[in-house]
């Protein structure tokens, strides 16, 4: 791509500024957008910043400690500008660093300030307006002050205005987004955790659909892209979303992806039963092991996030298995496998062919729903675990996820069927979800990349369609006959993104990119500082 710089500009800026005491070769490309220098001290260390990751660029005063120990004191008084910038770590976690250069020009001085401030104007990318929506009861409490301490100073600093609003109840955001006037502004943003997300999620591909006068109540119904960006603080239990697509979970990192106006767009599932919509789904759609420990967990909110480790560590004990079939179409458009060896990493090549794989067969197929006519694959059995994932799904508790190689935005989910087993192979399958070995490396382990699948237990299968009645009531009843042999009765209940859904039949759709996220998926072998250290300005540039 041709980068275009500001009219009537040199290509590049070379000079001599002052930083801290000494003298450092500041060079701005203005056609590579790159700036560089070499700082006189740390051993000569070389900075290298793209201009797309520049924060702000501000003219400043030298501060007092700076002013008397330079030699400059005796000159004129030196005019200065700061640079702000994202300096990456490692880890993908992302900081705010500032640099200082001084000269004793006024007209130098300004020059650069304008190429600097030109430079950020053209970044069309960047959000300049926000909505804001914290959850003041999510994680462990803090969203309101992890977005007042260290993410509205940054907003401000990249001179963007928000308007804030801070949730009284649950699913006020979601409506709040049906109302409204959304062209305002240039995304949202969500502090909070993964069931914020979901609710801003809900309230903007609901109000687009809407809007476009799509009903969400048909399962086949195309559904209109989403094109308003949603940034995540993220500030919940899990934060699986923010750490699946920035590669950490920290409000410092995820404030400056959205600063700089990344973008990633992400695959979305949705979800029905007979014809009625339930909910979309990006991360874990869960019946068996998940739903359970949700189901339990969710009477336990008041112990913050360590309420998945006790509900885990009991439904573990419990053990119980379901009976039921599932039925899906396996993703024939995608180039990758779920066990492949490589995971989905930023600008994955994959998620690219499988757009354009995606719109060829929409183009070709037209109205007609060829989708339909193709090979559903049936699997029955009594299941431990069925979870479908959209996404890695990787969090602190599993760094790698539950399926490592899934794509963020290939228009497939990873379907894993658990079979029973005893509690000592899936205890093995389990800590396999959190090192570096193979969690599908197992017999009782099946994996399948689909673009749809159905779901029936074998309760709903045999007693009709009264089912979800039946199955509450027996919720918590186990054979009689064999008390010790943890065959389950009830259902078990679908945990959807962290929600419990009403009904155990369901009908899952996979949407390819349906919506976009400000980041940038999770970056290769990140940068840490001794990469950029050890480069020349002159090799770089
Ligand atoms: C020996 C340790 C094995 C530990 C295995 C841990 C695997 C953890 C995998 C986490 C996957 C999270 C997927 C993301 C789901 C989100 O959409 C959703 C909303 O935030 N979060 C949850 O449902 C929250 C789900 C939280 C799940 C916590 C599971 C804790 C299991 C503890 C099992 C203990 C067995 C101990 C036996 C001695
Ligand atoms: N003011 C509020 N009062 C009560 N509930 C709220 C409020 N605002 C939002 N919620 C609801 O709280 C639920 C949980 O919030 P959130 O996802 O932020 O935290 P969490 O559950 O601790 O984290 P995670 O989802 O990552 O496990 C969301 O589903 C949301 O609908
Ligand atoms: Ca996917």
């Amino acid at each position: 791509m041709e980068r275009q710089r500001p009219a009537g500009r040199p290509p590049r800026l070379v000079s001599s500024l002052g930083l801290g005491q000494r003298c450092s070769e500041v060079t701005l490309d203005q056609e590579r957008g790159l700036l560089a220098w070499r700082h006189p001290r740390r051993g000569g260390e070389n900075y290298f910043v793209p201009t797309s990751e520049i924060i702000a660029v501000e003219e400043s005063e030298l501060n007092k400690k700076q002013r008397n120990t330079g030699k400059w004191h005796k000159l004129a008084k030196p005019h200065s500008f700061t640079v702000y910038y994202v300096k990456k770590a490692r880890n993908h976690r992302w900081w705010c660093r500032d640099v200082t250069f001084w000269c004793v020009d006024e007209n130098l001085c300004n020059q650069w300030t304008q190429a600097l401030k030109e430079l950020l104007e053209m970044q069309k990318c960047r959000p300049k307006r926000l909505l804001v929506y914290i959850n003041p009861y999510g994680g462990k409490r803090q969203g309101k002050r992890i977005y007042e301490q260290k993410v509205a100073p940054l907003f401000s600093l990249a001179s963007i205005s928000t308007d804030v609003v801070i949730t009284e109840h649950a699913n006020h955001a979601k409506d709040n987004l049906f109302e409204v006037n959304i062209n305002k502004y240039d995304g949202v943003v969500c502090v909070g955790g993964d069931g914020m997300f979901s609710e801003v999620m809900h309230g903007l591909i609901g109000r687009m659909q809407k809007d476009s006068g799509i009903d969400q109540n048909n399962p086949k119904a195309p559904l209109v892209q989403c094109n308003i960006r949603i940034g995540i603080i993220p500030a919940g239990s899990t934060d699986c979303v923010c750490y699946s697509t920035v590669g950490i979970s920290d409000p410092v990192t995820s404030a400056l992806h959205i600063i700089i106006g990344d973008s990633q767009p992400l695959d979305v599932s949705s979800v029905h039963h007979n014809n009625t919509f339930l909910k979309y789904s990006v991360s874990l759609l869960g019946y068996g092991f998940y739903g359970d420990i949700l189901k339990d967990s969710e009477k336990k909110r008041w112990m913050g996030p360590m309420r998945y480790d006790y509900s885990g560590f009991k439904t573990f004990l419990s053990h119980h298995y379901y009976e039921g079939t599932i039925s899906f179409q396996p993703a024939k458009h995608t180039l990758g496998s779920p066990r492949d060896k490589d995971s989905c990493r930023t600008g994955c090549y994959i998620c690219k062919e499988s757009e354009q794989q995606l719109a060829e067969q929409q183009k070709k197929c037209g109205l007609k729903n060829e989708e339909d006519e193709e090979e559903w694959k049936v699997i029955k059995g009594k299941f431990l675990a069925i979870n479908a994932v959209n996404m890695s799904c990787a969090c602190p508790r599993s760094p790698k996820g539950l399926s490592p190689a899934a794509h963020l935005a290939d228009g497939s989910a990873d379907l894993i069927l658990v079979r029973k087993c005893s509690r000592f192979d899936f205890l093995r399958h389990l800590v396999r979800n959190t090192n570096q070995d193979d969690q599908f490396d197992f017999s009782f382990v099946d994996v399948y990349r689909v673009k749809s699948f159905q779901f029936t237990s074998k309760l709903s299968e045999d007693n009709g369609s009264n089912v979800a009645d039946i199955g509450k009531k027996r919720f918590g009843q186990f054979c009689r006959d064999h008390p010790a042999c943890c065959c389950n009765i009830a259902d078990s209940t679908w945990n959807c993104d962290g929600e419990t859904l009403d009904s155990s039949a369901i009908e899952v759709r996979v949407h390819c990119q349906l919506m976009k996220l400000f980041a940038r998926g999770i970056e290769e072998n990140c940068k840490d500082e001794a990469a950029y250290s050890h480069s020349s300005i002159e090799h770089l540039l």
